[in-house]
């Protein structure tokens, strides 16, 4: 935790990201700013020599014309600064709303820089929700620090002028009296941060929790279990016991400040004896003596007011830090700066050389989870790769995109080491469909779109042939009726489609991208055996050349791969076509086995005779 972290550092680069967003609004607030510190002063030194002209018409000394000339200084002095402040007020407000959008904007950019190993990670999303839980409010806080420090600045100096002019002592008293309250803001804000600091992963529980009511698959799930008491529980529980905490420091804090006012009566005291005194001996006039009082008073609330906004400020560029460490990360994957440049538009020579992989870890090491593997892929070929839930499957395919590298060993497209290839380049050859696909909510038209968008980064426009198509090798069309239906039921007009559904628009998608190599992490797992049948045959017809690994728990998909990889606790155990494993009698044939057995005691038709990926 950087909690020692430079404020003014955070300060300095939140004012950078202001400058960026609009300088010549951050110039403007600044000098209203300014303007409104010094201004307030103006209003006690008319006050008081209208007062001592009064006493001089009194005397007879005294002149009217002075008086109104005072008097309409005071009115102005009064009117000027309000009309000021709702204008920077107003200012203030669209300066807010345009960093908090540049904020979400600059996040976005940032994300996309990063390797979806590093947005995997638990300090990354850590850093996440508490940017977006108290980062942005905290950072905006700490400009105005800024602006409230010009409006200081102009108000110290204007009355330690004012005061020292009158007896030097009184600046001397005033300063005595404010210099502790830095001291207990600094002890107990800390305090708090902390507590807020430690109780992260509790927020980020109490939001999954909160999700179950929101997310409409997860609230049928929470009516049909009546999970909604235990639910509620999990939440109240840790939002209470988060609320003691703070309740506890703040209680603290509010006792010490309560001691620390009479410090401060102490030293007021003093000062007005010291006025009185000065008054008595004719060293200042009533009107001075008014102004000595009221500038006193003031001096000391602001610069109370100051320390206090000090260690406001150290509190929030505590949090505000978190967006700026959140921009510093960098990607764990990147290409090398001399990396080849590659246009994969033909399937190509990928070889696994002797991989191993654990994945990375916040604390520790973990397990091997892929060991010594080794095998090649060769342009055109379909490979299907099987074995048991956590056998490691989805993990060779992450290595294969490069999401992670490998821990041991390498891995070589036509020759060249992957970690030599531009990443863009060699992730724009790939298609892939993971078993967690996501669900766009987005048109149908758009949802099959994305699956390759423009250069430029717009959705293609003019391939509507191309759309239908993949629709239609997919079974998507069968239900698709219009294609600007929007697939988002809780929006008017929208529509959901069941998992299916949602499955074929994805493989829909995976059609249109058209890669070189396409990868289906159980692409038909949700899908009926008719479209199922209708997919894979689709996919013999126009993937010919193509390069397709395809992982799956039904063996009845794979009889007819090229090769068939048969991991177990990450390891290869068997390699070779169905026709040499099952010569083996060993793994797969009985795999294989079980799973055929098991369709003809349900008189279905054994799963070698359906469904097949190529000829
Ligand atoms: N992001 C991760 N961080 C740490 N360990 C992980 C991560 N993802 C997966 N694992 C672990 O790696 C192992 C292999 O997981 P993987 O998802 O590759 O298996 P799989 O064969 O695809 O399983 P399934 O058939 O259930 O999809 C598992 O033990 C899993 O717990």
């Amino acid at each position: 935790m950087k909690n020692n972290r430079n404020m003014f550092t955070i300060a300095i680069k939140s004012i950078g990201f202001a400058w960026q967003t609009n300088r010549r609004l951050l110039i403007l607030l600044m000098l209203f700013n300014i303007f409104q510190g010094a201004v307030v002063y103006l209003q006690f030194t008319s006050f008081a020599s209208i007062v001592d002209e009064i006493i001089r018409i009194k005397q007879g000394t005294g002149t009217t014309n002075q008086l109104v000339w005072s008097s309409v200084v005071l009115g102005l002095s009064f009117l000027v600064p309000l009309i000021i402040g709702n204008i920077a007020s107003h200012y203030r407000m669209i300066f807010r709303m345009q960093q908090s959008v540049q904020l979400e904007l600059y996040k976005i950019e940032r994300q996309g820089k990063l390797d979806i190993g590093t947005i995997e990670s638990s300090s990354y999303q850590n850093l996440l929700r508490s940017a977006q839980e108290w980062g942005t409010g905290s950072l905006l806080n700490l400009q105005d620090f800024f602006f409230n420090s010009a409006n200081n600045f102009a108000g110290i100096i204007t009355s330690i002028t004012i005061l020292w002019s009158l007896n030097q002592w009184l600046v001397v008293f005033a300063v005595l009296a404010a210099a502790p309250v830095y001291f207990f803001y600094k002890k107990y804000s800390m305090e708090v941060f902390r507590i807020r600091y430690f109780s992260i992963d509790d927020h980020r529980i109490i939001n999954n929790r909160i999700s179950h009511f929101e997310e409409l698959q997860k609230a049928v799930d929470v009516i049909l279990l009546k999970l909604q008491n235990w639910l509620k529980g999990q939440i109240r529980d840790r939002k209470v016991a988060f609320n003691n905490k703070i309740i506890v420091a703040e209680r603290k804090k509010a006792i010490s400040y309560s001691i620390m006012s009479l410090w401060y009566l102490l030293f007021l005291f003093a000062a007005i004896a010291l006025m009185t005194r000065e008054a008595l001996a004719d060293r200042i006039a009533v009107g001075g003596l008014l102004l000595a009082f009221t500038t006193y008073t003031r001096f000391y609330q602001t610069i109370n007011g100051y320390i206090e906004s000090i260690s406001y400020a150290e509190e929030a560029s505590r949090y505000a830090a978190r967006w700026f460490d959140l921009f510093d990360m960098q990607p764990r994957i990147v290409s090398k700066q001399n990396a080849a440049r590659f246009d994969i538009t033909e399937p190509p020579l990928i070889e696994f050389d002797n991989v191993s992989f654990r994945y990375p870890a916040e604390e520790g090491e973990t397990p091997l989870v892929l060991q010594q593997l080794s095998f090649t892929i060769k342009p055109g070929e379909k490979v299907a790769i099987v074995g048991v839930n956590g056998s490691g499957k989805t993990t060779l395919i992450k290595l294969l995109c490069r999401i992670y590298d490998p821990t041991e060993g390498n891995i070589y497209v036509n020759g060249i080491n992957l970690k030599d290839i531009q990443l863009e380049d060699w992730q724009s050859a790939l298609g892939i469909l993971f078993q967690d696909f996501p669900v766009y909510n987005l048109t149908i038209r758009e949802s099959i779109g994305v699956g390759r968008i423009e250069e430029n980064g717009e959705l293609p426009t003019q391939k509507e042939e191309r759309l239908k198509q993949a629709a239609l090798y997919s079974g998507a069309d069968d239900f698709i009726k219009d294609y600007d239906q929007l697939i988002w039921k809780e929006f008017a007009g929208g529509i959901d489609l069941s998992k299916g559904q949602h499955q074929r628009l994805a493989v829909a998608r995976m059609f249109y991208r058209n890669a070189a190599v396409t990868i289906l992490d159980e692409p038909t797992a949700s899908i009926d055996a008719v479209t199922e049948e209708k997919i894979f045959s689709t996919l013999e017809r126009n993937m010919q050349g193509k390069t397709v690994i395809l992982i799956t728990h039904r063996f009845s998909t794979v009889k007819n791969a090229d090769k068939i990889i048969l991991l177990e606790q990450g390891r290869i155990i068997e390699y070779g076509s169905h026709k040499e494993l099952m010569q083996l009698h060993k793994q797969y044939a009985s795999l294989y086995n079980m799973q055929a057995k098991r369709y003809l005691e349900n008189d279905e038709p054994a799963p070698a005779d359906t469904t097949s990926l190529i000829d």
